[in-house]
């Protein structure tokens, strides 16, 4: 189905291995009713190019802003999450509004998916720990308790 919202993001990937260095890539956004997807694209012709990957709505348990990493660069300051069932994905916004337009529409496009986390982690995993709570199992549950 035809796109909600589409916007160039930052996405960091997900480290396999707590050794193995984190890398981050500029990808157009693409929501549709049904996923959010990512896409190479090319920045002088403003054209998007191959698909690179998607999570179906459906699967997200958690939207919400993140910490950002310690000594983040400028461009990574406006970052949030997306949760789903294989763990968190970062994305860093160019500003602050930008950031809080796709939490909103995000959180009403999944506010009755089932398992929605009632708990959540502020910091980012990184290294093989969360950074908030310093636990080092990926899955374990949220350090907060996500309010209203
Ligand atoms: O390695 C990856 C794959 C990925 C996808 C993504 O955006 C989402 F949710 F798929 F739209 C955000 C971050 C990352 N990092």
């Amino acid at each position: 189905s035809e796109s909600i919202m589409e916007e160039i993001f930052i996405k960091r990937s997900q480290q396999k291995k707590k050794t193995s260095p984190l890398n981050y890539k500029e990808r157009w956004f693409v929501l549709t009713q049904e996923k959010i997807a990512y896409y190479d694209f090319d920045p002088e012709k403003g054209k998007r190019k191959g698909l690179r990957g998607s999570v179906d709505l459906e699967k997200i348990k958690c939207v919400e802003t993140v910490q950002p990493e310690p000594n983040a660069p400028q461009e990574r300051t406006y970052a949030f999450q997306i949760v789903y069932d294989e763990g968190p994905l970062y994305v860093y916004a160019k500003n602050e509004d930008v950031r809080d337009q796709w939490i909103k529409k995000l959180k009403e496009m999944v506010r009755f998916n089932k398992d929605l986390m009632q708990k959540y982690h502020p910091c980012s995993w990184m290294d093989g720990l969360w950074l908030c709570c310093h636990q080092e199992v990926k899955q374990a549950m949220g350090c907060k308790v996500l309010d209203n």
